[in-house]
């Protein structure tokens, strides 16, 4: 039962729906911009504002690159006078004291402790294939700034693994080796932004599991620094193909899939599928820069999974394994469990070749088959694993916490019929065991007789 992070890519991905979704969600807007000021990268600033896509209310993040047809004077009165060209609809006219009639709100924030908020518009509509130099940085100069960053390992490992993938995804397009990969958009602050952003938030939501959807994707080309090339542009290709992505292609024109958001995609997701049933916290919408037929937002969803419900068709997988250690053994088990499988156990048995061996059996739901046979393959030496599904009753059950008089004990409540049982959990009794110097037999009856009162 954890909290699981959804990310709906009916819309396709990219690195800036991305940010505006998890912020929308209820990521740390705070720890995103300081962890972003302490890379001590200048030259940017930062838009958070928000705009309707098809009628939605959505987060619209935006990274502004201020060599790049931005002209900011930041004197003391806050003059600003800047102007996009990107080839595309997307205009900004500021005026000077920032007090602009647009009609969305953005606060923007500068990557160099220039911290301001006005408003300004955004027509919404603007493609993002900008048209404009880039820096060119390489995976080490990457890692360098990535190395700078005020956040914890976790997040350095995280947004690390995100550009390695690009590099990689870029290597195989130019037929050169990753050393060589001189990011150019990719490379720019708007992706370290976009990386280092979408990790910083990830890792502030302090979610258990992250399922990515299938990710939707136009066709015909789009014009990049290569110039025109197809969509799925290779180093999105070439990212879905190494990472086993799944792309669901749609008859909209153009890329809904970049580099960076499939590298996303390709790192956040820890579980292939959502759980059969779940509560919805909470959910959040990042818009894009294009307009589709659809709406073009990203959606997240902070989910909460629910406990298996009576009634439910299970599997079972097992393998007859005559080649493996104990401790090979031991460590398979905590790992299927920790994945989620309902139960594991080994039965001793007598198999082909007159051989002892120990069968491997595990009860898991039709979602988790595959991550589990990933596992069996993995973590033992079977080389093969027989499922079947199975139905199974089970009572329906809640968690309760009650005070005796050596403390807080946590106890499952059954019921069945209209009857109700109470069984202590067996971490709450060792524990009031251990502290107190008790047997396990009085222990286990105080919280009983405390539940049931
Ligand atoms: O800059 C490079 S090398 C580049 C390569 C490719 C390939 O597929 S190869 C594609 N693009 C396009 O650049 C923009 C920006 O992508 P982000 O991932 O940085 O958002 C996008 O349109 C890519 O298709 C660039
Ligand atoms: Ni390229």
């Amino acid at each position: 039962m954890g909290k699981i992070l959804y990310l709906e890519c009916n819309s396709g991905i990219s690195g800036d729906m991305t940010v505006g979704a998890l912020l929308d969600l209820g990521a740390d807007k705070q720890a995103f911009t300081k962890a972003l000021q302490s890379l001590g990268v200048d030259g940017y600033h930062l838009h958070f504002g928000r705009t309707t896509k098809c009628g939605l209310d959505a987060y619209d993040f935006d990274v502004h690159l201020e060599d790049e047809g931005h002209d900011h004077i930041h004197g003391n009165d806050h003059e600003h006078d800047h102007e996009h060209d990107h080839g595309n609809d997307h205009e900004h006219d500021h005026g000077n004291d920032h007090d602009h009639d647009h009609g969305n709100a953005h606060d923007h924030a500068h990557g160099n402790d220039h911290d301001h908020a006005h408003d300004h518009g955004h027509s919404d509509a603007h493609d993002h294939s900008h048209d404009h130099p880039h820096v060119h940085r390489n995976l080490q100069d990457i890692y360098a700034i990535i190395d700078r960053l005020d956040s914890n390992n976790r997040v350095k490992a995280m947004a690390k693994r995100m550009f390695d993938i690009v590099a990689e995804a870029e290597s195989k397009a130019h037929g050169i080796p990753v050393e060589e990969v001189h990011f150019h958009e990719v490379g720019a602050i708007d992706s370290i932004v976009d990386i280092i952003g979408v990790a910083v938030c990830v890792d502030s939501l302090g979610v258990d599991e992250i399922v990515v959807s299938p990710l939707s994707e136009g066709y015909g080309s789009v014009r990049c620094q290569h110039g025109v090339i197809p969509v799925p542009v290779p180093a999105t290709a070439n990212i879905v193909s190494a990472h086993g992505l799944k792309l669901r292609l749609t008859d909209n024109a153009g890329e809904m899939v970049t580099p960076t958001g499939a590298a996303i995609a390709a790192v956040l997701g820890t579980r292939k599928n959502l759980p059969s049933s779940f509560q919805i916290l909470k959910t959040g919408l990042g818009a894009g820069k294009k307009d589709f037929k659809q709406a073009n937002v990203l959606r997240a969803m902070l989910l909460l999974e629910e406990e298996e419900e009576a009634g439910e068709n299970m599997w079972v997988l097992e393998a007859n394994i005559d080649d493996c250690s104990g401790e090979t053994f031991g460590f398979a088990m905590e790992s299927l469990l920790e994945a989620g499988a309902a139960d594991v156990w080994y039965t001793p048995v007598f198999m082909k070749k007159n051989r002892p061996a120990y069968m491997l059996s595990l009860i898991c739901r039709e979602e988790e088959i595959s991550r589990m046979e990933d596992i069996l393959f993995i973590q033992t030496t079977t080389i093969g694993v027989r499922r079947y599904p199975v139905s199974r009753t089970i009572l329906d059950r809640k968690k309760r916490k009650v005070t005796t008089e050596f403390g807080e004990a946590e106890v499952k409540i059954c019921t069945f019929k209209g009857r109700t049982f109470c069984y202590p959990e067996y971490e709450s009794v060792r524990s009031i065991c251990r502290q107190n110097g008790l047997d396990y037999q009085t222990v286990y009856s105080i919280i009983r007789r405390e539940a049931e009162k």
